[in-house]
C-alpha cells in the first residue's frame, strides 16, 4: 500500500547546498552534478518548468586552489568565489550539454530585488528563459555581495535566496537538496534519537527548538536558514521538500509523490491510496 503526496507541480525550484555538490576536500562532486543535470533535464523534456539554485562557488574556488578553509579576509573570499563560480558553471554547462540542455548562469544580489525596476527585470528574465525551456542557474554575487551600512547587497544565504527565486520565478514548489535526509527533532549528526519529521504544516516554537547548528564547514546556513525559507515560503502558501542530494534522482520519488524527506506544506496533506 502507498499513500502518494499530489504535489503535481508545473515549475519547480531545485536548490543544492555546498554539501551536495562539494567534497569534503573541496574538490567538485561530479558524480552528484551529472546525475542532477540528467534529472533536471528529463524534468524539462516532460513540460516542467526548473530552476537551479545551487551553492558551491566557495567551496569549488578553495578547492581550485587547493585550499583547506575559508580565509577570513572579505576580498580573499570574494575572489575564491569568483574563481570557483566560472568553475562551477563550466562544469554544470558541460553535464547539461550531454542532454543538449541549454543552462543560463544569473547571479543576483538583494538589491535588484528591493528596486521596482530592476526586481520586474528579474521576473522578465526568468519568464524569458523559462518559456524558452532554458534552465537558469542562480548564485548570489558572491564576488561582489557585501553589505555597507545604507546599501544592502547580500542574502542571508542560498536557502533565503532560493525562497525568493521561488516567488520571483512564482514556482509551485521549492525543493532543497542537503546532506541530511530532512528535517528531523534533533540534529541528527549529534542526537542519535532524533527522528525525522515527515510533514510540518507551521513554523512554530517546537519546530524551532528541533534546529540545531550547522553540519558542514563551507555551507553558511545550516538548518536554521532552511527553515526561514520554509516559513518564507508558507507563508506565499506554497510548498517546500527537504530531501538528501546524495542522489539527486530523489527528485523523481518526491514529483511522483513519494513520501521522501520533510514536507512543508500550507494545508495538511489528504494522502490518496493508490
Ligand atoms: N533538526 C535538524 N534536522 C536535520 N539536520 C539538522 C537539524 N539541525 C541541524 N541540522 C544540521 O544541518 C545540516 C544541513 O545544513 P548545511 O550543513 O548548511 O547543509 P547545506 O550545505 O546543504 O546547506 C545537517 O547536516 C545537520 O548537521
Ligand atoms: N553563494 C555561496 C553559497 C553559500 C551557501 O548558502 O551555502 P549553503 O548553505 O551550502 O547553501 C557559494 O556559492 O559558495
Amino acid at each position: 500500500m502507498t499513500f502518494l503526496r499530489k504535489l503535481n507541480p508545473k515549475k519547480v525550484v531545485v536548490k543544492v547546498g555546498t554539501s551536495t555538490i562539494v567534497l569534503p576536500n573541496n574538490k567538485v562532486n561530479l558524480r552528484t552534478i551529472s546525475r542532477l543535470a540528467f534529472v533536471l533535464t528529463d524534468l524539462c523534456n516532460r513540460g516542467i518548468e526548473v530552476v537551479l539554485v545551487s551553492s558551491g562557488a566557495m567551496g569549488v574556488g578553495l578547492g581550485i586552489l587547493n585550499l583547506a578553509n575559508r580565509p577570513a579576509e572579505i576580498p580573499e573570499q570574494q575572489a575564491i568565489s569568483a574563481i570557483g563560480q566560472s568553475n562551477l558553471i563550466g562544469i554544470y554547462t558541460k553535464e547539461f550539454s550531454i542532454y543538449q540542455q541549454i543552462v543560463a548562469q544569473v547571479l543576483l544580489t538583494r538589491d535588484v530585488l528591493l528596486y521596482p525596476e530592476s526586481h520586474q527585470n528579474v521576473i522578465n528574465t526568468f519568464d524569458t528563459m523559462l518559456r524558452r525551456r532554458i534552465i537558469p542557474i542562480v548564485n548570489e554575487n558572491d564576488s561582489i555581495s557585501i553589505d555597507e551600512l545604507d546599501h544592502k547587497t547580500a542574502f542571508s544565504d542560498n536557502d533565503e535566496l532560493s525562497a525568493i527565486v521561488t516567488e520571483v520565478a512564482d514556482a509551485d514548489l521549492l525543493i532543497v537538496l542537503s546532506d541530511i535526509d530532512g528535517f528531523y527533532t534533533g540534529n541528527p549528526h549529534k542526537d542519535e534519537t532524533a527522528t525525522l519529521i515527515p510533514e510540518i504544516n507551521e513554523i512554530d516554537d517546537e519546530i524551532l527548538s528541533y534546529v540545531g547548528g550547522k553540519g558542514s564547514k563551507l555551507g553558511t546556513g545550516g538548518m536554521a536558514t532552511k527553515i526561514s525559507a520554509a516559513k518564507r515560503v508558507l507563508a506565499h502558501g506554497k510548498p517546500m521538500v527537504l530531501a538528501n542530494g546524495r542522489n539527486p534522482e530523489v527528485i523523481f520519488d518526491i514529483l511522483d509523490g513519494q513520501e521522501v524527506g520533510t514536507l512543508f506544506t500550507p494545508k495538511k496533506t489528504v494522502h490518496v491510496k493508490e
